[in-house]
């Protein structure tokens, strides 16, 4: 049977989001946590957002992983080892982000240019830790050749689990995901592979569980931002249930406008989320508009509602194609 986890989305998926969708949809295997920056040398260990992110008190039953993003074995160590105070058992290593400013640093998919490196950093960290591994990557940094060796690579360690976003750094996230290179890791029998990208729809897993059959982990990221019950819509071959969808964004409407201070905040947290449930709905145009420019919470309530009300949700007969 298939597993689904949730993708870390930084500045979205933290723990008011992963809360309040776990109330409404449980079912997600793994939560991972966006990621978290070792700052061996400042006077907190974590920042606020971090700190918020990882408190056990706001991941209560949750199935969450934290995730760490360096290249620095060191700081990796040391990060984990304060998540492990908290009581986390598995962290995810990233060197899938493929931002300019963590690229430019040789971080992310930017380390991936540095396969020795990277042998050196899972070689330290498998030597000095007990805690479970597992990595986040891109399969490469320039061209997708760059993953016969990476994959090389990490088949020598015992990692939890390996997602791979089979996309380069160069990629970004446009062009489709390269499916052939992602094969290459399909084969994998060392450790299990999770399979991420551009999962929106019942018809994209198909398309991917066709032609590998034996891949059984998936992650979604932008598909949970598009539809937040998608994972429940795949795991009982249900439609869209718009009741639902609305519920749960009141819920979060309410979470975030007790947790965060002021309207403009909540609505920047919203809007942000729009930007990817937008694409649920057949022709918002007016109200997406207004949605869009809604500066209280009250008018995009009111757009909100009316998209619900008025339009369609795409994908009403995505099974029969399936
Ligand atoms: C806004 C945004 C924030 C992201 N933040 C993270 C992050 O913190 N850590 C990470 O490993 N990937 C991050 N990603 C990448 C996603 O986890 C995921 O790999 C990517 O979106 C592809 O999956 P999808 O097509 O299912 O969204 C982010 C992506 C987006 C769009």
């Amino acid at each position: 049977m298939n597993q689904y986890d949730v993708a870390p989305l930084e500045g979205i998926t933290g723990y008011v989001f992963r809360g309040v969708h776990h109330r409404h949809f449980p079912g997600v295997r793994k939560y991972y946590i966006p990621f978290i920056e070792p700052k061996p040398n400042a006077k907190k260990i974590f920042t606020g957002r971090e700190l918020g992110d990882i408190l056990p008190e706001h991941n209560e039953g949750i199935p969450v992983v934290p995730q760490i993003l360096t290249n620095k074995w060191e700081d990796f160590l040391w990060t984990a080892g304060h998540l492990q105070e908290y009581g986390y058992t598995e962290i995810n290593w990233n060197v899938g982000c493929p931002a300019k400013t963590v690229v430019s640093k040789n971080r992310g998919s930017g380390f991936l240019a540095f396969p020795e490196e990277i042998d050196e950093f899972l070689y330290r960290v498998f030597e000095k830790t007990d805690l479970k591994i597992s990595v986040k990557t891109r399969i490469g940094r320039d061209a997708a050749e760059e993953f016969d060796q990476l994959l090389e690579i990490y088949e020598k360690y015992p990692l939890e689990e390996l997602v791979v976003h089979p996309r380069t750094q160069k990629d970004f996230y446009g062009n489709t995901p390269d499916l052939d290179a992602f094969e290459k890791a399909a084969k994998c029998r060392k450790f299990p592979i999770i399979y991420n990208g551009d999962i929106q729809t019942a018809e994209d897993l198909k398309r991917i569980q066709t032609r590998f059959p034996d891949i059984t982990r998936y992650m979604m990221g932008r598909g949970v931002l598009r539809n937040p019950q998608l994972i429940e819509n795949l795991q009982q071959s249900t439609l869209p249930d718009k009741q639902r969808i609305w519920n749960f964004l009141d819920d979060l409407e309410e979470v975030y406008s007790r947790e965060l201070s002021g309207e403009t905040v909540v609505l920047f947290k919203l809007k942000e989320i729009w930007c990817y449930m937008i694409k649920l709905f057949d022709n918002p145009g007016k109200q997406a508009g207004k949605l869009k420019k809604a500066k209280h919470l009250s008018d995009y309530k009111q757009a909100a509602r009316l998209i619900f009300e008025e339009c369609e949700i795409k994908e009403n007969d995505i099974y029969s194609n399936c």
